[in-house]
């Protein structure tokens, strides 16, 4: 961690008709760390998640970004600003291999006007050949080179999920969100991510910010976490520190017990 601040969330708040899904949320995001949200179901994580990304305006408070105000700052601006993303639900070009699903990734982050494209001028040659470049390091480092030319139709859901995340990494962000990056993944594929989740980290410099329920995943790579419930912060420290709050055990539980996964119980077993 560098104790520069890269994020700044100052009194988020939004509300969605009668739901405050975000209750005036503060924390700082420092360059190079890893910093988890967690919170069970309906917390407000997603919620964050959506405002950095501009999908969501808040209702009050914001968002900067190395010190500039994310509120001026369109959604499909955002990747251009150095803030790429992951999703829960995979969101990939199902018909195209891998190759080229990370070469429009990087392409849609380039954005040169049209006439520079059609005349293909110098500039345009140019970062077409560091595209290439950026591509095949990134595949390379995630050890990608086996499923490069694969359609992402084809290919199990633990390389899609690397696939994602590749294609995240090409467009070279200084902050990258990972939205529960182990959802759907066994325990060996959640123990290889932890590993890149680190390598990001350590190798690349790059900041994440995270949303994540797999305790085992989040102890193993977070520097910070915030946990969250019904819209406010509970808790912000290291991941023993937050785990052992009991504010935290609290609202996951209703009392002390297994923090492994830290989902809310179905209703049905909570009124058992
Ligand atoms: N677009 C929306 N319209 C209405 N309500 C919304 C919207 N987005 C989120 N909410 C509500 O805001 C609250 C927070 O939702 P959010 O998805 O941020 O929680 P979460 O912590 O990410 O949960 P999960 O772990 O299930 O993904 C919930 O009550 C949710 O129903």
């Amino acid at each position: 961690m560098s104790g520069e601040t890269l994020l700044c969330a100052r009194n988020l708040s939004v509300q969605f008709g009668g739901v405050k899904a975000v209750s005036d949320v503060s924390f700082d995001v420092q360059r190079g760390e890893v910093f988890t949200l967690i919170g069970p179901n309906g917390a407000g994580k997603t919620t964050v998640f959506n405002l950095i990304s501009r999908i969501y305006t808040p209702t009050a408070g914001e968002i900067l970004f190395e010190g500039r105000a994310l509120s001026g700052v369109a959604p499909h601006q955002v990747a251009a600003l150095g803030i790429a993303r992951t999703f829960q639900n995979i969101e990939l070009f199902e018909h195209a291999t891998v190759l080229q699903n990370l070469l429009i990734g990087r392409h849609r982050h380039l954005d040169h006007p049209l006439w520079k494209e059609l005349l293909f001028t110098p500039s345009v040659r140019a970062s077409e050949r560091a595209t290439r470049e950026k591509v095949e390091q990134v595949i390379d480092f995630l050890d990608l080179q086996h499923y490069r030319d694969t359609m992402v139709a084809g290919l199990a859901y633990g390389v899609r999920k690397v696939v994602e995340l590749a294609r995240a990494l090409c467009t070279e962000p200084k902050l990258l969100l990972l939205d529960e990056p182990s959802s759907g993944l066994n325990v060996e594929e959640t123990g290889d991510m932890a590993f890149w989740i680190q390598d990001i980290r350590d190798d690349l410099g790059i900041t994440v910010l995270m949303v994540e329920h797999d305790m085992s995943l989040v102890s193993r790579v977070s520097d910070r976490v915030l946990a969250m419930s019904q819209g406010q912060v509970l808790a912000l420290g290291t991941p023993a520190e937050v785990q052992a709050h009991p504010g935290v055990i609290e609202a996951y539980l209703g009392s002390a017990g297994d923090l492994s996964s830290l989902r809310r119980k179905p209703a049905i077993e909570e009124a058992a």
